[in-house]
């Protein structure tokens, strides 16, 4: 069996492009090429797999289709592209009723419709194993604006642009109580973090518009491994504050741990975490705050030349947070 996700991805990587149109291949949220003076098309593909990244007891069919294309906007959301086209491609258990599939459409046409994206095509195959969803969402973003996390410079603010964590507590109250049991408000809150998050597009659409050198990365498997993804991606260390980490109000009731543990290793937040320079990010917390939109600063790049990532905690040596978030292959 293959030992680590990351690395696979490397072995794989091609070392050079055929088409002079790529501008970005593997290695970041999405794919970029040029079409022309003005745009490039973004490309991203992501699947979902039940028993992996869902069961009938943590999402309704709605709520996986609806899951299915968001992860991929986000990706969109994380290169500061607008949506515009998504293919579904969908691998069929004899389990699953006619009904349940046109619910998983039914859930990916509600987000659609926000975003007023077109189902383009995909493909239907029938499986004896479980239910695989893979969504491929096409979109586009000025010549340019590109929001790589091979940006990051040192010196630089490094910004959420939401809590992270709440996904997390809702995936383990749905694996222990299921979707159909009875909820706290504070619970309530987290489930629907996790089954139905949504995209920050116009977070990513603000940060390209506005034009700075911007890292960007969206939040699937927890913010330590995206960090350590720009860390690499731009060869610089990175430094966050665990007292600036910004915590929802329904996690305050958890066991601090536990919510710093959500925070930093939960995964599946879907909101952006990125870098721009100190005196860039003073005027984007400036055009989030009129728009009404949070931006945190949570720390900042420390030096270029080894890629790293430290939590510094008051008075305490600074923990090195490696990418121990979600990694498909590695034992949890
Ligand atoms: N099997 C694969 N073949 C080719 N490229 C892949 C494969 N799996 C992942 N990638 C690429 O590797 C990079 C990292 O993937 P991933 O960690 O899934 O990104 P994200 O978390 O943004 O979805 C992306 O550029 C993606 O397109
Ligand atoms: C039943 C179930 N178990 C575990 C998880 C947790 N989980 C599954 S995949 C994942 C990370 C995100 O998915 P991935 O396929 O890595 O997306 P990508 O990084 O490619 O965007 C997490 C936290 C879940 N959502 N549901
Ligand atoms: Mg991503
Ligand atoms: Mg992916
Ligand atoms: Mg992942």
């Amino acid at each position: 069996m293959i030992k680590d996700e990351f690395e696979w991805i490397n072995s794989i990587t091609p070392r050079h492009f055929f088409q002079k149109e790529v501008v970005q291949g593997i290695g970041d949220d999405a794919a970029l090429w040029s079409v022309n003076e003005e745009m490039d098309q973004i490309v991203c593909v992501d699947t979902m797999v039940e028993g992996v990244h869902f069961t009938k007891n943590t999402l309704s069919p709605y709520q996986a289709g609806f899951k299915a294309l968001a992860v991929n906007v986000s990706d969109i959301a994380a290169m500061g592209g607008i949506p515009q086209f998504y293919l579904v491609s969908i691998a069929i258990p004899p389990e699953w009723s006619e009904d349940e599939l046109q619910e998983i459409y039914r859930g990916m046409g509600k987000l659609a419709e926000k975003y007023k994206m077109d189902l383009l095509g995909g493909d239907t195959v029938s499986t004896k194993g479980l239910l695989v969803l893979t969504v491929t969402v096409i979109g586009k973003v000025e010549k340019g604006r590109s929001l790589l996390r091979s940006n990051a410079r040192p010196g630089d603010s490094v910004f959420l642009t939401g809590t992270t964590g709440e996904s997390a507590a809702g995936l383990n109250i749905l694996l222990e109580k299921t979707r159909h049991a009875e909820l706290t408000a504070n619970e309530e809150k987290w489930k629907s973090q996790h089954q139905m998050p949504i995209p920050h597009i116009q977070q990513g659409r603000i940060l390209a518009g506005s034009g700075f050198r911007i890292s960007l990365n969206d939040v699937s498997d927890g913010v330590a491994s995206e960090l350590n993804e720009i860390a690499e991606a731009s060869n610089v260390s990175i430094h966050i504050e665990r007292n600036s980490m910004p915590v929802s109000e329904s996690l305050r009731d958890l066991p601090e741990d536990d919510v710093l543990h959500h925070q930093l290793f939960g995964g599946e937040d879907y909101v952006l975490v990125g870098t721009a320079s100190e005196e860039d990010f003073k005027v984007l917390a400036d055009t989030f705050k009129q728009h009404e939109l949070p931006l945190y600063e949570i720390g900042k790049v420390g030096e270029a030349g080894k890629a790293e990532v430290f939590l510094h905690k008051q008075d305490e040596k600074p923990e090195l947070l490696t990418k121990k978030g979600y990694n498909h292959f590695r034992e949890r």
